[in-house]
């Protein structure tokens, strides 16, 4: 079974906010790009939003589909739906106890993110 997945790269001048995954999550102690899992019968845009508001307490207002990605896991399947979140109401903040940190595109290599995540965080290192 693969899971579902929808994730936002939430930008603000040249910066990226991500969030940290408690250790006894799936993925526990990577980095994220925040976002959930997408409900039945659940347009991943929709899923965005609604995961957005509860992780990180912010109102997406435009998001744009960036990449799709498919990945293998020995563990589970994740099919990852990455959006750039291009416009938001609120300021982002770790609404369920998560660390998070606003970190410039620059040094997101020094960010450990789960396997699924590399091509992402290559491209945006390119930009
Ligand atoms: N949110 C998020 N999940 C990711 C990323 N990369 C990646 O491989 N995943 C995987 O995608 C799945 C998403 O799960 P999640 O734990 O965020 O789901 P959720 O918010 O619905 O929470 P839950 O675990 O409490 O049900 C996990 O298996 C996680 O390891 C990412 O950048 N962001
Ligand atoms: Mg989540």
């Amino acid at each position: 079974m693969v899971i579902s997945v929808a994730a936002g790269i939430i930008m603000r001048d040249e910066q990226v906010f991500i969030a940290l995954r408690s250790q006894d999550k799936h993925q526990g102690g990577c980095w994220e790009f925040p976002g959930g899992k997408v409900e039945q019968e659940e347009a991943p845009s929709a899923a965005l939003a609604r995961e957005l508001a509860e992780e990180c307490g912010i109102q997406v207002q435009e998001s744009t589909p960036f990449q799709l990605i498919r990945h293998d896991y020995s563990d589970k399947s994740v099919e990852l739906h990455f959006f750039k979140v291009t416009d938001f109401a609120g300021e982002p903040h770790g609404k369920e106890g998560q660390e998070v940190a606003w970190v410039p595109l620059s040094e997101l290599a020094h960010y450990t993110f789960p396997e699924a995540n590399v091509p992402i965080v290559e491209a945006l290192l390119k930009r």
